[in-house]
């Protein structure tokens, strides 16, 4: 091995990799086991890899695959399914569509955005609920839409399961969080990194330093280095090095809130210095819509005020999106 890939796997090290197969186990003891592992990486980092999590290598590959070929396609078929047309914020967002650093330039990354699919009649569509309605699906690629919804429900039941391993860590019993997940108003999301340019603008970059908005975040990543997380010890940027198998997880602004910031939810960005493209596939457990979410009383030592308001998970994200597109 050279010098170059020791010095990355040793940053690599650096966000805790959790096998969390025990949160699969009937005993309670050894899903208790891995939830106090997720905790302490929840204190200390806000960010960890877990490893035998249980989702189809092959679903993964697939959902890779349909991510490339959507994002060759012309321009033109591309921008017929542009997010414009959208009410629920679902399709194509072009290259430096969403500023997500306040002041720094808009992002060099191209995405597409996937949610519950939901119909024109659904009472919360009619009600103009946010983010709630029909996907804009790629006429030209046939396998896009079931692979991608296969892969959504995957997601969806793997973030369940973490949420009750967390709530496990906060000494709360497992379905704790159960009113968060129903109906969680989660977001698939595919991107694509073009190499970072050699006259890239000042600051400019494929992802602005931010910390995410929801719930959980579960990040697919391709084999291209690019995520950087912010280490408040060392003051500077862990590179995310990508390991074969296993999922990023991050901690969003709820939790939080939840927790009076007793875990993190951390500040990163994407700098795509692979000299290649770099496709990843963060997926957003947002929560339900209606559900409160305000500081856990188990949360705060005596005396100790909530730092934050009580707030609906609909709200929260209405004012999050307003403030990254303008
Ligand atoms: O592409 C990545 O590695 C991270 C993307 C990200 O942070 C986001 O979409 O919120
Ligand atoms: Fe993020």
């Amino acid at each position: 091995m050279n010098q170059s890939l020791c010095a990355r796997h040793l940053e690599a090290a650096a966000l805790p990799l959790i096998d969390i197969a025990g949160l699969f186990s009937p005993d309670l003891a050894q899903r208790t086991a891995v939830a106090e592992r997720i905790g302490a990486a929840c204190r200390e980092v806000g960010f960890f890899c877990i490893a035998n999590h249980g989702v189809d290598p092959a679903l993964q590959q697939a959902v890779f695959e349909q991510a490339r070929a959507f994002f060759a396609l012309p321009e033109a078929g591309k921008r017929a399914l542009d997010k414009v047309f959208s009410k629920a914020n679902r399709g194509y967002e072009p290259l430096r569509g969403q500023v997500l650093e306040a002041g720094a330039p808009a992002d060099l990354k191209e995405g597409f955005y996937i949610g519950e699919e939901l119909a024109e009649d659904d009472p919360r569509v009619l009600a103009g609920r946010f983010n709630h309605g029909a996907n804009q699906w790629p006429s030209e690629l046939a396998e896009f839409r079931p692979t991608m919804e296969r892969y959504r429900d995957a997601m969806n039941a793997l973030a369940n399961r973490l949420m009750g391993a967390i709530a496990l860590s906060l000494q709360l019993p497992q379905d704790h969080f159960a009113g968060f997940c129903r109906d969680s108003m989660s977001t698939l999301r595919l991107l694509h990194y073009p190499p970072q340019p050699a006259n890239a603008a000042p600051g400019e970059k494929g992802c602005g330093a931010h910390t995410d908005f929801g719930g959980l975040t579960l990040l697919l990543q391709d084999e291209n280095p690019g995520l950087q997380v912010w280490d408040r010890h060392s003051k500077s940027w862990i590179h995310a090095v990508p390991v074969p198998g296993t999922y990023v997880v991050n901690l969003g602004d709820m939790i939080a809130r939840w927790t009076n910031d007793q875990y993190r939810s951390t500040l990163h960005r994407v700098v795509n210095m692979s000299g290649r493209e770099r496709y990843s596939v963060p997926f957003f457990f947002s929560g339900n819509p209606d559900h409160v979410v305000e500081c856990l009383p188990t949360c705060l030592a005596p005396g100790e005020a909530p730092r934050y308001p009580a707030v609906t998970v609909e709200e929260h994200h209405r004012e999050m999106y307003r403030r990254t597109y303008g």
